[in-house]
């Protein structure tokens, strides 16, 4: 079995990965003292893990601490992935291809594989991030945005009144209480920011591309988005497992030192690879708890459908009742959607 680690700034995302599929991701908090004492509860139950794949935007330390931990448990170093210039069919655009977010990444070959259409994968995080891939596999670059925690603690930290220290579950459009407008303020920044990309992109494609949400906040955000965004949990799990795929045949790293901490970026050197995601992924998996089905058939031209998620337990700063911007969300297996895909 392989664990698939997804570290970002807030929280640490986690599956496990075996010859049928992905299994149901799991997260928690990313504590800033350490992630310790979380590995203890979480992975101390875990057995027979071969290999360990992470993409880790959250530095040096917890990338320490996590090899630490894998090393002494398992006698395993992780293998940290690293964003490089081409790899499973997507071109990466920027100049320097290592310093794209490998979460970024990893979503662009995730959700490369899934339809015939341009797509642009809005990443609601601590930041917020915004990736355009085109048909043929070409990043074309996008944009970093602060996320909702990040909008609401910065107005916190830098006034004297405001506090989002309350219990009021409340979306009013015109708010009536200091954390309501606070809640209101920032959803309406964001979806905002998001509805005017979606404008902007559709005008530039010609209305050929695809607009899918993923992150910790996409859910909260999901109502208030026009129908045409589709959301897709897991993206970058899900993009890590094409690299857990590639090296199926290779023996688990064993024994390695902390300076041999093995980095996969052969395409930084500027050598480009030939293969897809196609040559890489599972085909007879029968991927039973994957929400999007890159293992049946991961071609570009595939036509899969969603399977819906269960809903995360609700939380305290959930929009409950949008007034607006707030339509009626189309999933993505709606069947009306005949060229795309997640
Ligand atoms: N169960 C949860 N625990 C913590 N944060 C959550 C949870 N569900 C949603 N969130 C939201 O998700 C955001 C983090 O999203 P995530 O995609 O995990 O970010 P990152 O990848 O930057 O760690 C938080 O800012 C918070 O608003
Ligand atoms: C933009 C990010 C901070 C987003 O991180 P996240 O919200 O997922 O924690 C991360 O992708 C990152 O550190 N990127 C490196 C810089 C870049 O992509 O340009
Ligand atoms: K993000």
């Amino acid at each position: 079995m392989k664990l698939l680690v997804d570290i970002g700034n807030s929280r640490v995302k986690w599956t496990t990965m075996d010859n049928n599929g992905l299994n149901e991701s799991q997260s928690f908090d990313r504590n800033k003292s350490g992630i310790k004492a979380s590995l203890n509860k979480v992975w101390k139950t875990l057995s027979e893990i071969e290999s360990v794949y992470v993409a880790n935007v959250a530095g040096e330390k917890i990338a320490a601490q996590l090899t630490e931990w894998t090393e002494k448990q398992w006698n395993l170093t992780p293998k940290f992935i690293q964003a490089e210039k081409k790899h499973f069919g997507v071109t990466n655009a920027y100049d320097e291809p290592a310093k794209l977010g490998i979460d970024r990444w990893l979503s662009l070959i995730s959700a490369r594989q899934h339809a015939r259409l341009a797509q642009c994968i809005i990443d609601c995080g601590t930041a917020i991030t915004v990736d355009i891939v085109t048909k043929a596999g070409q990043h074309q670059g996008g944009m970093i945005i602060p996320g909702i925690s990040i909008m609401k603690s910065s107005l916190v930290n830098n006034t004297d009144a405001l506090t989002t220290d309350t219990d009021d579950q409340e979306f009013k459009t015109l708010a009536t209480n200091t954390y309501s407008a606070i809640q209101t303020g920032t959803l309406y920044a964001v979806t905002a920011t998001i509805e005017r990309i979606i404008s902007d992109l559709k005008e530039s494609f010609n209305n050929r591309i695809r607009f899918i949400i993923t992150g910790g906040d996409a859910q909260a955000l999901l109502p208030l988005l026009s129908d045409d965004v589709h959301y897709y949990p897991d993206i970058v799990l899900k993009g890590l497992a094409f690299y857990a795929r590639q090296d199926k045949a290779k023996p688990a790293e064993k024994n390695k030192s902390k300076a041999q901490k093995s980095q996969i970026s052969s395409d930084v050197d500027g050598q480009e690879k030939t293969e897809t995601a196609a040559d890489v992924t599972d085909k007879t998996a029968p991927n039973t708890v994957e929400t999007s089905t890159e293992n049946d058939n991961p071609s570009p031209e595939t036509i899969t459908e969603e399977k819906k998620k269960p809903a995360r337990k609700p939380r305290k700063t959930r929009a409950t009742k949008p007034k607006s911007p707030a339509k009626t969300k189309k999933q993505a297996s709606d069947p009306s959607l005949p060229e795309e895909a997640i």
